[in-house]
């Protein structure tokens, strides 16, 4: 659904954006991760037609948003990361200028703003002024409005920043549902592990390059270059250790409790045939699972300061 073929944006001599290359599937949610200044406005900007690449391509629904700015517009839903509201109008006539703007009729703008105030449980201030709202409302209601004309694309820069926890719980749980609903979303943040539950892939940049890019349960592995995995036994575990430790593909063993912790290098193939060596000699295997890994960790070894 999107795709981007070596997307380059340079602002004068300075690279923000450097042959980028996405590939996002319909339905997918995928994550933009990267500290501040790394090229994730750049890219959505580019990816929302509002700006132009130097070099490479980018396209929407197969679109070239250079080419077919117009079709790639009805496609999307794009969320600034800074945006300005009209204050002295109400939450209800705030989206009904933009249905207006999206040539919505009249007529099927007061079931539709119902709707989108309800998906943004924001119902209950559908009466009241912009300026009244908290700064999270005010987030949902600008999610809303880019909602207005039922896009199946979502380009999000950063829709939880500067909310509180509770707020950001309630951003999460709206985009849940969009997702659910179909939507393809791309969605940036400097906070890897707020988007850890809401993605199914995510891409790390830094410096306008994409330095990781992978299904979000298997980020920290590829990022660390082994997967930790976790064997809970009933008892025995130190036997279950010296049965392994010395494997082709373990580059470390650890025993705590009734619990072996294996960092392997190896493919899946070769995890099942670990765990099959285990059950085969009698080990009290009770559960045998892949470690998704810690995220935090994961962003700060693959963005060590270099664009800070
Ligand atoms: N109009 C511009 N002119 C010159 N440089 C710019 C312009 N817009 C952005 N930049 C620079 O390009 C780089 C990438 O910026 P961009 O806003 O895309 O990063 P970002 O990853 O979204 O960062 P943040 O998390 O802070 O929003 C930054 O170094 C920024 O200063």
């Amino acid at each position: 659904m999107i795709r981007t073929v070596n997307l380059t944006k340079r602002y004068g001599k300075f690279l923000a954006v450097n042959q980028l290359n996405l590939h996002i599937e319909q339905g997918s949610v995928f994550g933009f991760v990267g500290p501040n200044g790394a090229g994730k406005s750049t890219t959505m900007s580019i990816l929302a037609t509002l700006m132009e690449p130097t070099s490479g391509h980018a396209y929407v629904g197969g679109f070239d948003v250079t080419k077919d700015p117009d079709k790639v517009r009805q496609l999307i839903g794009y969320m600034p990361d800074f945006f300005g509201v009209y204050d002295n109008l109400t939450a209800v006539e705030y989206l009904d200028f933009y249905a207006g703007a999206y040539d919505i009729p009249k007529e099927k703008r007061p079931a539709l703003i119902q709707d989108l105030l309800e998906l943004v449980n924001l119902s209950m201030k559908a009466d009241a002024y912009v300026d009244t709202l908290s700064r999270g409302m005010k987030q949902r209601l600008g999610l809303a409005r880019c909602l207005v004309h039922d896009p199946q694309v979502l380009i999000l820069d950063e829709p939880a920043s500067g909310l509180d926890p509770r707020a950001r719980i309630e951003m999460k749980d709206i985009l849940k549902e969009l997702k659910a609903m179909g939507k393809t979303i791309i969605i940036s943040s400097h906070i890897l592990p707020e988007l850890a539950e809401m993605c199914d892939t995510i891409g790390i940049i830094e410096q306008g390059q994409l330095i990781a890019l992978a299904p979000v349960d298997q980020i920290a592995s590829r990022v660390a270059g082994h997967r930790v995995l976790r064997v809970k036994l009933l008892e025995r575990a130190q036997e279950a250790y010296d049965q392994v430790h010395y494997l082709e593909h373990v580059t470390n063993a650890d025993v705590q409790e009734n619990t072996l912790l294996i960092h392997y290098t190896g493919d899946e193939a070769g995890q099942v045939a670990l765990l099959s060596k285990l059950v085969q000699n009698g080990l009290p295997v009770l559960s045998f699972a892949e470690e998704a890994g810690n995220l935090e960790e994961v962003f700060l070894t693959v963005t060590k300061g270099v664009g800070s």
